[in-house]
């Protein structure tokens, strides 16, 4: 298995490193449009495999999309993060042109790829891909729900002070601040729903001390965070290597599912070796539903400044 992550920056190189070690991946190739940069990422990354023990080869490029030729799969976290303050929809001037030139070098040098987007407004960024390439839907994923399904589970275990392995739960919806539809109806510690523990208003803060939790972290970093980020690439990734059919949130292209069409949103979906096997369809209770359709609104919003 080829992987080609673009971007070297903070997510890029911490998917590269999560993928590096656990060791499923034959090649990792790191491409950045600054000079040397991804090199020396890469350089530094395999100086830590006899550490980690790992036998993945990484390699860095400088914007010569000829080395990333026969990727299984390639990652789009090229872009600019946002800053405190900022919303993720602000980047889409910068980033809708960067994802677009990307994606398109990518799909030139390998026909078969499978794209994983992460640049933000990811929902929004993935939606252009999908209008501007030929890919077909299973090859086009958007990575949010994945980490923001993580998120959750670290609020819910915090609330019920619990290892995070005792809990589950998922997230769907939009990647925005106001989008994300935590389903709290839905969340359990050890096969219990958490509303038998957790008192509603308490279930609230969590939904949304989640929905918040990339621009907590932005407020505290300065930029917006990479480790849980690259986490849950890197086993995204993983699954469809492995042909694992895991069942993640991704955003994924729409046509009736969930009463939506022509849009990219989290939903949960089966990851396999052809990308998206399938959009799992749950029965969501009315006031999850609303949610979903007004998630839905915000990312409708956000498509309707790309210039298609
Ligand atoms: N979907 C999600 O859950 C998440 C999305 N993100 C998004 O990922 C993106 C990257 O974030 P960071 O890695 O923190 O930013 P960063 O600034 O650390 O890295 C971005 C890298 O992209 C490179 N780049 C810019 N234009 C390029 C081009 N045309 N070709 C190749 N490389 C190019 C830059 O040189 C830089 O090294 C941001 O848009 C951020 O909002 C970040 C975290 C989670
Ligand atoms: O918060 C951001 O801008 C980056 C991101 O999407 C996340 O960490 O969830």
């Amino acid at each position: 298995m080829k992987v080609t992550v673009v971007g070297a920056g903070a997510v890029g190189a911490s998917c590269a490193e999560y993928i590096a070690i656990k060791n499923f991946a034959s090649e990792v190739v790191v491409l950045d449009i600054k000079e040397g940069f991804a090199e020396g990422k890469a350089m530094d990354l395999m100086q830590t495999a006899s550490l980690n023990g790992f036998d993945t080869k990484i390699t860095g490029v400088t914007n010569d999309y000829s080395k990333t030729a026969g990727s299984d799969v390639a990652i789009i976290t090229s872009g600019i993060p946002r800053k405190p303050g900022m919303t993720r929809e602000e980047l889409i001037g910068i980033n809708a042109g960067i994802v677009k030139t990307v994606s398109s070098n990518l799909i030139e040098h390998s026909p078969n790829v499978i794209l994983i987007v992460v640049s933000n407004p990811m929902d929004t960024m993935t939606y252009l891909v999908h209008k501007t390439t030929d890919l077909p839907k299973n090859r086009i994923i958007g990575m949010g729900g994945a980490l923001d399904s993580a998120r959750f589970k670290y609020r819910l275990a915090e609330a019920l002070e619990a290892p995070i392995s005792d809990v589950d739960g998922m997230v769907i919806g939009g990647h925005s601040d106001t989008g994300m539809v935590p389903l709290t109806a839905h969340a359990t510690r050890n096969s219990i729903k958490v509303s038998e523990f957790l008192s509603e208003d308490r279930l609230a803060q969590v939904s949304e001390d989640t929905k918040v939790g990339g621009a907590t972290l932005t407020k505290l970093l300065g930029t917006s965070a990479w480790y849980a980020p690259g986490a849950a690439v890197s086993s995204m990734v993983q699954a469809i290597a492995c042909d694992q059919k895991k069942m993640f949130p991704c955003s994924a292209f729409l046509e009736g599912e969930y009463g939506l069409n022509d849009i990219c949103i989290g939903v949960p979906v089966l990851l396999g070796k052809n990308g998206i096997e399938k959009i799992v369809k749950i029965d969501l209770a009315d006031a999850e539903k609303a949610k979903m359709k007004e998630s839905a609104e915000g990312v409708r919003k956000t498509n309707s400044l790309l210039a298609l």
